[in-house]
């Protein structure tokens, strides 16, 4: 090879003489700031340079709740539509805002290891969950936030919010509101832990399959091309965690605004990747919550992993899980 690389060296030494590739994100703090850390990871990895391109997605500028908005995947779809075009080379998504049903044409290239996965109390003045009087309003958009939060105290008052983590902690801080529950790891993405007052352990609340983890995702046709030194940031622990978790998902026919919770563990000193799940009612009243665990011959044995999420979300349909979602959906669906 000769020349100077223009651009960074490769892993291996070999120059790399591309464009820098372009890395399609969402304009929020959140999406800027997890785009940012991927490609800082891959450029650390593989000497590739990459560039942020700002997209506008349809779920960052309505109005409308996003439970209303008819199905998953709104913030996702704009991002998917630059990939089909070919304005960006890949993309970063939060893997829990992605639907279980893989896009025509563009593949997982990586799912890099997982932020923490749990959801966070933000409370005003210090507050405890257990600590908030009877009657405090607490602000979440999430179905499955406000079952298991009212399975705890239905002594609350859960007050559907939307907006970025910034917006709902304002709420917090004008007094509109006590408190408000979002993911630990998208706090830490826009720095702001030091609101957190408490973070619910998965004994008490089950985060939202694949929540914390990220997606890299690229057009099917370069993964073994030109894109192939994307799979450097693949954690393929967290990716059998997040397939099993999402089989549930898929096997419930429940989408991320469906009251599912579901978490994954790999050990890889067993190999075993334990499950948790939990469908829980609305007002918190009915729920159904179970485990199960499997050996996996590698963390990328995602057969197992699979096949795992399916015999745990059989199990949990045979005891009414599945009627317990079509409720929450018939609610939701009453104007
Ligand atoms: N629903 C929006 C969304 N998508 C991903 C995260 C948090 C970061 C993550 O789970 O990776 C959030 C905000 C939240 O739930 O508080």
């Amino acid at each position: 090879m000769t020349g100077t690389p223009s651009h960074g060296t490769t892993a291996d030494g070999a120059p790399d003489h591309g464009a820098p590739a372009r890395l399609g994100t969402r304009r929020s703090t959140m999406a800027t700031s997890q785009s940012r850390m991927v490609a800082d990871a891959i450029t650390a990895r593989t000497g590739r340079v990459i560039e942020l391109e700002l997209i506008t997605s349809f779920g960052d500028v309505t109005k409308a709740h996003l439970t209303q908005l008819g199905g998953t995947g709104v913030f996702v779809n704009a991002l998917r539509d630059e990939l089909h075009a070919g304005t960006v080379d890949f993309a970063v998504h939060s893997l829990k805002d992605l639907p279980t049903t893989p896009a025509e044409g563009l593949v997982l290239a990586a799912i890099p290891e997982r932020d923490d996965p749990r959801d966070a109390l933000c409370a005003r003045d210090g507050l405890k969950f257990a600590d908030l009087p009877a009657g405090a309003r607490v602000g979440t958009g999430s179905p499955r936030r406000v079952a298991q939060l009212a399975a705890l105290r239905p002594d609350l008052v859960y007050v559907p919010i939307r907006g970025n983590a910034e917006t709902r902690l304002g709420k917090v801080a004008s007094g509109e509101l006590d408190a408000v529950v979002l993911a630990y790891a998208g706090l830490g993405r826009v720095g702001r832990t030091d609101d957190v007052t408490e973070v619910f352990e998965p004994e008490q609340m089950l985060p939202a399959p694949g929540q914390g983890a990220l997606a890299v995702e690229c057009p099917a046709e370069r993964l073994d091309g030109d894109l192939a030194y994307l799979a450097s940031v693949d954690h393929p622990a967290t990716r059998a965690e997040v397939v099993a978790e999402r089989t549930v998902l898929a096997e419930l026919e429940a989408g991320c605004a469906a009251p599912v919770g579901a978490y994954a563990q790999y050990d890889a000193g067993s190999g075993r990747l334990r499950l948790r799940a939990a469908v829980v009612a609305t007002d918190g009243a009915e729920a159904v919550r179970r485990e199960r665990a499997a050996d996996l011959a590698s963390p990328g044995d995602l057969a197992a992993a699979t096949a795992l999420g399916r015999d745990l979300a059989r199990q949990m349909i045979a005891e009414g899980a599945d009627r317990i979602v079509a409720e929450a959906f018939a609610e939701r669906d009453t104007p």
